[in-house]
């Protein structure tokens, strides 16, 4: 047993492990919308963020992550619905009631925003300096934060003589030694070279635990959402499609569009021959049987069926229930191949895992499904 908070994936709502009273969010997000010209960019957004969390904000360009965070931040104001950080209401319903300096809230960006006329220590100090802190205390924190992020050499260097990764460090560090309750991250990794993203995202995420404070990230990279977050929470066209725990979503998609987004494979049309039992559900998928998982209370009936790479096994011939694919490209992928498959009976290409001995380009195969998900909503 833990004492930490936890969420309730589905619903993204803060329960506490015995099932009581909830614990207080860091953050609270209800009914959020936020039009800008005639587009409702955020359209009734309902979010929680236990202490300590970390959630990754996921979505397409122009979901509406940016704006989310804006409006957290206290950078724009919403239309509608209320924030509350740490229980304290920030917006609500309209109206702004605490601006964006008195939030208590680190914000990590894209463009690093540093001040280019400071040193890398006096743009760690400045947010300590406006919050009034005391000579001893900032430079205190401002050389415990440079040691932690491994800059403490560069103390005196200009940030126009960092590279993109020393700059972000520097970012990080500012938001440690604030010591926020809450960060927000706006695609922190973008502008680093694809070797450095690894490494930095690593140290967003041990920064993180070491502190403590709760952090909401966004990006539109599902590989870093996964290898970053506790949770995520999928954005499509202004709304939280899904929030749950990076295995969950992967493995129990709610819909279409965080199917297509989280993962990859096919969604393949089926028949549901009997009622979900144990999570689970016999299913015609071609003319074979299978048996698939499927949320409670999944009925027997026509039904979109996403079939990720590891759901396809190669049949062995003369093998009852498998069904005919065409390898259309194999892609060698270190430890074995990905297969590209055409099968009429799946209306669109699937995706098959092998081992290091597989299938050429050309060859018609025989795969059995061996795993699957029902999408409760196609
Ligand atoms: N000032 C504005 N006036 C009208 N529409 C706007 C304005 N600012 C943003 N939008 C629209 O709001 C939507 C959401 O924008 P937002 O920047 O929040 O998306 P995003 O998910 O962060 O995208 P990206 O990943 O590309 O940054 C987009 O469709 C955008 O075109």
């Amino acid at each position: 047993m833990t004492d930490r908070p936890v969420l309730h994936a589905a619903s993204g709502m803060v329960r506490d492990t015995a099932g009581g009273p909830a614990a207080m969010p860091a953050l609270a997000i209800r009914g959020l919308t936020r039009r800008l010209g005639r587009k409702t960019v955020l359209d009734h957004v309902d979010l929680d963020v236990a202490p300590g969390e970390f959630l990754a904000l996921l979505g397409p360009s122009g979901c509406g992550k940016t704006t989310l965070l804006r409006l957290i931040a206290g950078l724009d104001g919403a239309d509608d619905g209320r924030i509350r950080i740490a229980g304290r209401p920030v917006d609500h319903d309209g109206r702004m009631l605490v601006p964006a300096e008195a939030r208590g809230v680190g914000m990590v960006f894209q463009s690093y925003a540093l001040w280019p006329q400071m040193t890398v220590a006096e743009n760690v100090a400045f947010a300590l300096k406006r919050a009034r802190r005391g000579p001893a205390e900032t430079a205190a924190r401002v050389t415990a934060a440079l040691d932690t992020v491994g800059l403490a050499e560069h103390a005196d260097t200009m940030p126009d003589r960092l590279s993109g990764g020393q700059r972000q460090r520097v970012a990080l560090a500012r938001v440690l030694a604030a010591a926020p309750a809450l960060v927000l991250m706006d695609e922190p990794l973008a502008n680093l070279d694809p070797h450095l993203r690894r490494g930095i995202g690593d140290e967003i995420r041990r920064l993180h635990d070491a502190t403590g404070a709760a952090t909401v990230y966004v990006t539109h990279d599902q590989t870093e959402a996964m290898t970053l977050a506790d949770r995520i929470a999928v954005m499509d066209q202004g709304r939280i499609a899904q929030v749950a725990a990076p295995a969950e979503l992967y493995d129990q998609p709610a819909d279409t569009a965080t199917a297509r987004f989280v993962g990859q494979g096919a969604m393949v049309s089926a028949m549901v021959l009997r009622g979900e039992t144990a999570g689970r559900v016999p299913v015609r998928i071609g003319g074979g049987d299978a048996v698939i998982r499927a949320a409670p209370g999944t009925l027997a009936g026509p039904a979109h069926v996403v079939l990720r790479p590891e759901a396809l096994v190669p049949a062995p011939a003369g093998t009852t229930g498998s069904l005919p694919a065409f390898v259309s490209r194999r892609t060698f992928e270190g430890g074995g191949h990905l297969l590209r498959l055409a099968a009429p009976w799946a209306g669109e290409p699937l995706l098959m895992r092998t081992g290091r001995h597989a299938p050429d380009t050309g060859e018609t195969i025989g795969v059995l499904v061996r795993d699957g998900w029902v999408l409760p909503r196609a």
